[in-house]
């Protein structure tokens, strides 16, 4: 099965076909619609022999495409994901027979996402005589249906939170009774286009970004009330109440894919919310990255932690560090041990919002030795390394009122990393990245990925350049998609 959800079937006479709906073990009938020299898309007319592991799911939107993996019983996913990044380190990555753990299931894979991207619609936009603006449909938020930008009306979610749910159904209300426009990419015309929820799960605090091709939202405190109102009356059994402390409106103009813009403004509450987990608490806010599933996100920095095998005194690199979270933890789990020492951890982000948190973070969780370096890691991380101390220099013109190299280029040098932490987009790292990783001769890199396919293609990178693949450990932070994360390890020959 591809992570998109579609079943990879043979024929009987051999050639691989890919049909949406069709589950490993199914046998069925499918009509081949595109005909390929080695492969083939079919559509399926009849299920001849369900497969055992097909469930009935536990969700009625048949046409969402948020869940491709929705028909499969979560013991299958979890073999197949495993299996995946096994597969993948050794055809991609070069790695012969590669030690991949068992993959850390969830309990209950439910209502793990603390954030929701709902796209709106409402079937497009009419002008009538007279200038006046109508909407053709009723007011929809949800998900696009599979392969399409078809948005589908979803009033329950068994992956998002129950706060983001309500928040949904408030927006649908105030747009129905206000007569809100909803976005038309066909004519780039129309105001409301996505509705962005943050729960902290740990705290219960809920931020809301209301994402808008116009300079404003009409009446907009009624619909802050519905929106306050609606997420505090998550009953306690779906884990509420919730309390709205932060709402941002987002101006995204254009016919683009995106769903953010450029220009972002608080409009009611804090600028952050604040999110605990285990010990540590961190501040979040709207364009900063943190890992969508809170539960699984400490089983993945408890493998990450166990991987850097920290003992106190060492220099982490921790790269890609969004809100600084991962670092923060190794130095959390020092300080438990009463390891802490001088341990430094210096990390790398190119978002300036999220390295802005990263320090509040620090100071949050009492953590004197992280600091933080805002730009991309490509230049930066060859900056940070550079032997003849530019970038020092830079930090002391900055300090004298002089032009920097970079407006962010603190300053800050290194001589060597003990132990490198990448956790970089579903792209990977940038080869320049793994070089510079590579020259500055950690003793262990920790490896953390959403895409098996790039980890492979880096870890076969950092082999040739002087690391040992030693082992992964797959996470399951996304039950019912087709993604997986992985953590791995890689050691100096
Ligand atoms: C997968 S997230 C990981 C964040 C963090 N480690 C965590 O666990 O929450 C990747 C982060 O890399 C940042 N990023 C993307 N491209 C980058 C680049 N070229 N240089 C530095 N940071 C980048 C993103 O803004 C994002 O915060």
């Amino acid at each position: 099965m591809t992570a998109e959800g579609q079943g990879v079937g043979k024929t009987d006479e051999g050639m691989t076909v890919f049909v949406r709906g069709a589950l490993p073990g199914d046998v069925v009938t499918a009509e081949l619609t595109k005909v390929k020299k080695r492969y083939a898309f079919g559509r399926l007319l009849f299920m001849e022999e369900p497969s055992i592991d097909r469930t009935d799911g536990f969700c009625t939107y048949e046409d969402c495409g948020g869940c491709p993996y929705g028909k499969l019983t979560y013991e299958k996913q979890l073999a197949l994901k495993e299996n995946h990044v096994r597969e993948t380190l050794a055809r991609l990555g070069g790695v012969a027979e590669p030690e991949v753990r068992d993959i850390v299931g969830m309990e209950t894979p439910y209502h793990y996402r603390n954030k929701a991207s709902m796209p709106v619609s409402t079937g497009g936009i009419i002008t009538r005589k007279g200038g006046v603006v109508e909407n053709i449909g009723d007011p929809a938020v949800g998900f696009y249906r599979a392969k399409s930008h078809d948005v589908i009306d979803c009033g329950t979610c068994g992956l998002q939170s129950p706060a983001a749910m309500m928040a949904a159904e408030a927006l649908r209300r105030f747009m129905d009774e206000d007569n809100i426009t909803g976005y038309d990419p066909k004519w780039d015309k129309g105001l409301m286009r996505h509705l962005v929820v943050r729960t902290a799960f740990g705290t219960g605090e809920v931020m809301v970004i209301l994402v808008i091709n116009g300079k404003g939202i009409p009446n907009v405190a009624k619909l802050i009330e519905y929106l306050d109102d609606a997420v505090a009356s998550v009953p306690e059994s779906e884990g509420g109440p919730f309390s709205l402390e932060s709402v941002y409106i987002n101006v995204n103009r254009g016919k683009t894919s995106e769903i953010y813009g450029d220009r972002t403004e608080n409009i009611a509450g804090k600028r952050t919310i604040d999110e605990s987990i285990g010990n540590m608490r961190f501040e979040i806010s709207p364009m900063s990255f943190y890992q969508v599933n809170p539960w699984q996100m400490e089983e993945l920095y408890s493998k990450a932690a166990e991987y850097a095998g920290l003992k106190g005194g060492e220099t982490v690199l921790d790269i890609y560090c969004g809100a600084g979270t991962i670092g923060l933890w190794l130095l959390e789990d020092l300080k438990k041990k009463d390891a802490l020492g001088d341990t430094e951890v210096i990390g790398i982000e190119s978002v300036k919002s999220a390295v802005l948190d990263a320090n509040r973070n620090a100071v949050i969780n009492d953590m004197v030795n992280a600091r933080y370096v805002c730009g991309r890691a490509e230049e930066e991380l060859t900056k940070l390394l550079c032997k003849d101390d530019k970038s020092a220099k830079a930090g002391q013109e900055k300090e004298a009122g002089q032009d920097s190299e970079t407006s962010d280029d603190v300053g800050l040098h290194v001589d060597h990393a003990d132990v490198v932490i990448l956790d970089p987009p579903r792209s990977g790292c940038d080869a320049s990245v793994l070089e510079a990783v590579a020259k500055a001769r950690p003793e262990r890199i920790v490896y953390v990925s959403c895409d098996p396919a790039t980890l492979a293609r880096d870890v076969k990178i950092l082999g040739e350049a002087g690391y040992d693949f030693k082992e992964a450990t797959p996470v399951d932070m996304f039950p019912w998609t087709g993604h997986v994360e992985t953590v791995c390890l890689m050691s100096r020959k």
